[in-house]
């Protein structure tokens, strides 16, 4: 029997909060997709490509980068550790492949005019943000490691220098990528790396292939009205939420180091006329690739001449980072069958290239939606170039972790009027996006309307499975109990109950159906601190509701608290914590900022002596400039 494709608004916030996910969501006409009354079945489950089930925590892998290990280069051209196994280069040493320049067609002028960039994919440009003493804030140990950067490299003098960008990484070939993208719905044109400039890809010892890019380094083509910079505290924001997200298992760009330039850069944070000068700094990120929607958006908005170009970057990405799917078997097999009301036909996957890579970028971002719905972290602007064709969380603007529940949360001072990008609309908006990215490779020709039909649904599909399996994990239940985890839910919205704290102190309550009614509370005190008298009912008769379903899963109180609190988060990123980091450097003191660091490295960690970090938000902390923030940065 057939499915019909179901929209992933059946998860348990969306049955709570329908009119609030549909209001904002309107996925917009495409000529090639049929979102809605297409029907899908695969024919063997069992072998649908993509990444399977959800990466364990913490040792999430691209499979498409690990694949391409394959151009590892001469190992014994590097000195190991000899523990790890790890080589320790210095800066000098890092093994360049610039494989972007090489293979991809770039623009012709090397100036830093603000310009359409016509028929390429990047432009050669140079860091070139102004420098006075600037100094290293910050260094993430486990990032330097992947690029098999000796942590010594970290004491010399120049590094600040080289960080940002004013004195150039030897062996480096810089260059910013034109890219294109929907902004709050609606096309934008060109955008293109406006002030993050790429030093180019390395592999490591590993094979593993790594592109270093210093944001805040200045102007380039793609800067439009703006000067190419990045103040201190959005970039102390950045560093520490992509390392923070790494610490939580989820995929995203990562931080390497924190510089600050020394100059003052003029920002209007609330877009109010009140301009402040503010520190400059220059972050160092690191990805596999940067490559976002938006990438291919661009060639194939400006028509015919550069059609062909979404296929040449494709092919660039699928060699580089899917190779799997290059190397893809006819006899595999991969068949779905898809269709509409009446008409049905078969999506082969080993037939298209395109269409499987369109799978797996579906069912990647499905997955990361999933898995910040479960940390409860909202991005705040997730606009088409904020997509990473990884399935990477990529740039840290006005990002939030929830502290109350609330679903309609935006951390975005300029979300407010629609929240589009609120907390509970993150999953239909990654669909929204998806179908720009399809709508994208069928203009090209790379994909048909099937093709793209099957992709949508893959997201819907991986997106409800990873979801209610997050969503079970964080109860330590064994199978997914829509009805209670949605009861759960509402009472957490109603009494505006922290949603990290509560789901920790979760793990206390026993799978004992004896406990006294007046007793059943008291694991949860801690977070249920400001429920009146008449919420207690609501409370007490979901937690006996819940010891019901403990009971019946019979696993022992020990073992389902270890696993839940290794998916339940002790500490996150709050708003208020990075602000106190911010203050404090912005005062020349980053003792706070490394503190955070070394804490949100471990962040399902107990931690003794560091529990004042889980605390709840102080009242300074509820003003707009902490707990939401525009895209002033
Ligand atoms: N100060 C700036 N100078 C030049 N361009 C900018 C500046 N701030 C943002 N942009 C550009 O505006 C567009 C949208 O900005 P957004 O804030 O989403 O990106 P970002 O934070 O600069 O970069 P990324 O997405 O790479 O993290 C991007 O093209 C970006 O490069």
């Amino acid at each position: 029997m057939l499915l019909r494709y179901r929209l992933p608004l059946s998860s348990p916030l969306a049955s709570l909060f329908p009119s609030q996910i549909l209001r904002s969501v309107r996925v917009p006409p495409r000529p090639a997709v049929g979102l809605g009354s297409s029907l899908a079945r695969s024919r063997r489950p069992d072998r649908q490509i993509g990444f399977g089930a959800v990466p364990p925590r913490r040792s999430y892998v691209v499979v498409g980068s690990m694949e391409s290990a394959t151009e590892a280069r001469d190992p014994s051209a590097v000195v190991s550790d000899g523990g790890s196994g790890r080589a320790r280069l210095k800066l000098e040493e890092l093994n360049w492949d610039h494989s972007f320049v090489r293979e991809l067609p770039g623009d012709p002028r090397t100036d830093t005019i603000p310009r359409q960039v016509l028929h390429a994919c990047y432009t050669k440009v140079s860091p070139s943000a102004e420098v006075e003493n600037p100094e290293l804030v910050a260094w993430s140990e486990r990032t330097a490691e992947l690029l098999d950067l000796d942590p010594k490299e970290f004491e010399r003098p120049d590094v600040p220098l080289i960080f940002s960008g004013a004195s150039p990484l030897k062996g480096g070939l810089p260059y910013a990528q034109c890219y294109g993208g929907h902004q709050f719905g609606v096309w934008a044109g060109q955008l293109g790396d406006g002030r993050a400039i790429t030093l180019g890809e390395l592999l490591n010892s590993h094979g593993e292939r790594w592109e270093l890019q210093l944001k805040g380094a200045g102007k380039t083509p793609y800067s439009r009205f703006a000067d190419g910079l990045a103040v201190l505290r959005s970039s102390i924001r950045e560093f520490l939420c992509s390392e923070a997200m790494h610490g939580l298992g989820i995929p995203t760009t990562r931080a390497l180091c924190l510089v600050t330039t020394g100059k003052l850069v003029s920002r209007d944070m609330f877009y109010d006329g009140n301009t402040k000068d503010e520190p400059g700094a220059v972050v160092c990120r690191v990805a596999q690739s940067f490559l976002r929607f938006g990438s291919y958006q661009i060639h194939a908005s400006r028509g015919k001449e550069d059609l062909e170009l979404v296929r040449t970057l494709a092919d660039y990405t699928i060699r580089h980072h899917f190779p799997h799917i290059d190397k893809m078997n006819k006899s595999d097999d991969l068949s779905f069958e898809v269709g509409g009301e009446g008409s049905s036909s078969v999506v082969d996957l080993t037939s298209n290239k395109y269409a499987a890579w369109s799978v797996e970028v579906a069912e990647r971002t499905a997955s990361l939606v999933a898995s910040w719905q479960g940390v409860g972290f909202t991005h705040g602007v997730l606009n088409t170039d904020n997509m990473s064709v990884l399935g990477l969380t990529i740039d840290y603007g006005p990002f939030g972790f929830l502290d109350a529940f609330d679903p309609s949360y935006t951390p975005n001072t300029t979300d407010l009027p629609g929240r589009r990008y609120c907390f509970a609309n993150q999953p239909d908006i990654g669909l929204w996006n998806i179908a720009q990215f399809t709508a994208t490779l069928s203009s090209a020709k790379l994909i048909n309307k099937e093709e793209a039909n099957y992709a949508m649904e893959r997201y819907g599909d991986k997106f409800m499975d990873e979801y209610q399996s997050i969503m079970t994990n964080k109860l330590g239940l064994s199978k997914y109990n829509k009805q209670l985890i949605s009861t759960l839910l509402n009472n957490m919205a109603v009494d505006k109950v922290d949603y990290t704290n509560f789901f920790r102190l979760l793990s206390n309550v026993k799978a004992d159906t004896t406990i006294s009614k007046n007793e059943l509370l008291v694991p949860l005190k801690a977070a249920l601190l400001d429920i009146g008298p008449e919420r207690k009912e609501a409370w007490t008769t979901w937690v006996q509701a819940y010891i019901e379903e403990l009971v019946s899963s019979g696993v022992s109180d020990d073992e389902r608290k270890v696993t839940m609190n290794s998916v339940n988060p002790k500490y996150i990123l709050r708003n208020y914590l990075c602000q106190s980091a911010i203050d404090a450097a912005e005062q020349g003191d980053y003792g706070e900022v490394q503190r955070l660091l070394k804490l949100i490295e471990h962040p399902y960690d107990e931690q003794p002596g560091m529990v004042k970090y889980a605390r709840l938000p102080p009242a300074w902390a509820y003003r707009p400039g902490v707990c939401m923030l525009s895209c002033s940065s």
